[in-house]
């Protein structure tokens, strides 16, 4: 399992790689090949699953597009709640090999995301009782997910496109498995973007708005963008763990005082999306109460990043 050393380094930048984090090689090669099925389907069955415009769930072309004035290289695929409807749409004959790999990816990620929150939280000394909705067992149970594959094709002029453009992701964390085609990069203070290479077997986890909220910006989102590959076709599968749907999301009691007011208002996960969806990069701003202090800068305040692409 990950370590403590993890979560502190986590702390420093938002994006980390989970080495052993217990999942089986088996199993991150059946999500990979059960995505590839799926967008190697002729793109007229593909569509028979598309997303609807106000829908989460399906087929379709990056969720932040409507930001951006062009199209970004890639497609992707949305399953929130169970896979079963989409996949009938795709394979009506054979759609449960797919469902199944599916299930059991969502249920070991749940089990790791659960870990993983409290290496990082207990690294900031909150245990069980500060969180109520961990529940009884403190498992997170009614802890909310969706999984996201993407497809980032080869694309012949790799300079010009962006596979997925500059975004924080409105979880409390993403497990995200790559294939051996690296593309996925990050905003490191003061030095730019930095690309995360695949290693073979690793998962990485980058932290969302909501844990930067819920640890009052101790633990920060990172800022994460994907580049297209002139040969190589990437693949990805971002596993995107949230909160239960009617839990208010606000910094922890414990991580505020006098010296440390709470910097973000309440807010659940479901109203955070909206936010998102109207406010996009400057989400995590518009629900903060007052200026950081201490030096904590949020990810989105790096207002002279470019987000875009020529
Ligand atoms: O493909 C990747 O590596 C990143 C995907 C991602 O950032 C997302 O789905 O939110
Ligand atoms: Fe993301």
């Amino acid at each position: 399992m990950p370590s403590t050393s993890w979560a502190m380094h986590a702390g420093h930048g938002g994006c980390s790689k989970s080495l052993n984090h217990g999942i089986n090689k088996t199993l991150l090669d059946a999500v990979e090949s059960a995505g590839k099925s799926l967008f190697s389907l002729p793109v007229q069955q593909k569509l028979k699953a598309a997303r609807s415009p106000d829908g989460v769930s399906g087929y379709g072309v990056a969720r932040i597009s409507s930001f951006f004035p062009k199209l970004m290289w890639s497609e992707g695929f949305t399953i929130f709640g169970s896979p079963l409807e989409q996949a009938r749409l795709l394979w009506p004959q054979d759609y449960k090999k797919f469902c199944d790999v599916i299930e059991e990816y969502e249920k070991v990620m749940k089990q790791l995301s659960s870990k993983l929150m409290w290496l990082m939280l207990g690294s900031l000394g909150i245990d069980q009782e500060d969180i109520k909705w961990a529940g009884p067992n403190g498992n997170f149970k009614g802890a909310n997910a969706a999984i996201q594959l993407n497809s980032y094709p080869a694309c012949p002029d790799p300079d010009r496109a962006m596979g997925l453009a500059a975004h924080t992701d409105s979880t409390l964390l993403t497990i995200l498995y790559q294939n051996n085609t690296s593309g996925l990069q990050v905003l490191r203070e003061g030095i730019g973007w930095v690309t995360v290479p695949p290693v073979p077997g690793a998962l990485v986890v980058n932290l969302g708005d909501l844990i930067h909220m819920l640890s009052n910006g101790l633990y920060q989102s990172v800022l994460h963008r994907v580049v297209v590959n002139r040969t190589r076709h990437r693949f990805s599968v971002a596993y995107l763990y949230g909160p239960p749907a009617n839990v208010q999301i606000s910094p922890l009691p414990k991580l505020v005082g006098p010296a440390c007011p709470p910097l973000y208002r309440a807010i659940t996960w479901a109203e955070y999306l909206g936010t998102k969806a109207k406010h996009f990069n400057k989400a995590l701003s518009s629900v903060r109460l007052c200026a950081p202090i201490n030096g904590l800068v949020d990810v989105n305040d790096h207002s002279s990043v470019e987000v875009g692409w020529r």
